[in-house]
């Protein structure tokens, strides 16, 4: 599993912002929005495209375009809802399905209560959304899902990965029969004993939405 941290000064001067405790919601939401066209640039750095020719007015050339199927993005709700506007501005024809998932606060152990993926994904490239990469727990049930239904490569586009959450992450799914990419903005320090990021950004969810 390769993971990808982009070392970018936006992103880290925009990343700052979004820890801040000080910064509101509608701050919240707008610069976690920039961020994933940020970083969804680099993760669709292999994304599959095809030759074809195009007619310029001058003369016709061979471009390229997004082959079929197109690529299925998939958040995961709650906090990965606050970054499919950002994804899909810069892959406006991607098909978007939604998985729902949240950790139970005393075992860390994520629980799927929605399920809307496609049964068949052969041969689909998947980017997977969720700000947070923790203790790896929600990443790992849903990269087994995708792949279960034959994804065959799948990104996930993180803002913050724990260093234990990427080595569990990479444990638990062993030699995958797809290719699996981790794309985040950093990687920080540790988890505190509540399965926190530190330094983290506190609870994503509850800053991008409210705590419900
Ligand atoms: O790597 P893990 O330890 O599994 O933790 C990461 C998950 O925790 C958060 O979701 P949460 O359960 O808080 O749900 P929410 O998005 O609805 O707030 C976050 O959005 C990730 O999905
Ligand atoms: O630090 C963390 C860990 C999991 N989920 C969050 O929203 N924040
Ligand atoms: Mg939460």
């Amino acid at each position: 599993m390769d993971t990808l941290v982009v070392d970018h000064p936006l992103v880290a001067h925009k990343l700052t912002t979004l820890r801040d405790v000080r910064t509101d919601s509608p701050t919240f939401r707008r610069l976690t929005d920039e961020l994933v066209t940020l970083l969804a640039y680099e993760a669709t750095r292999d994304v599959r495209v095809a030759d074809v020719t195009v007619d310029t007015p001058l003369m016709p050339m061979t471009g390229v375009q997004l082959t079929r199927p197109t690529p299925l993005v998939v958040p995961i709700l709650r906090a990965g809802l606050g970054m499919l506007d950002g994804m899909t501005r810069l892959l406006p024809t991607a098909e978007v399905g939604f998985l729902g998932m949240a950790r139970n606060e005393e075992t860390l152990a994520p629980a799927t209560y929605a399920d809307r993926l496609p049964n068949d994904l052969s041969g689909r490239q998947c980017y997977v959304l969720d700000p947070m990469l923790a203790t790896g727990g929600t990443l790992a049930a849903a990269l087994r899902l995708l792949v279960e239904r034959g994804a065959d490569h799948v990104t996930a586009i993180c803002l913050l990965a724990a260093p234990e959450g990427l080595r569990a992450l990479a444990e638990k799914v062993g030699e995958p029969a797809a290719t699996l990419r981790v794309v985040t903005a950093a990687i920080d320090d540790r988890l505190n004993e509540k399965g926190f990021i530190l330094p983290g950004l506190g609870d994503a969810g509850d800053r991008l939405y409210g705590s419900v």
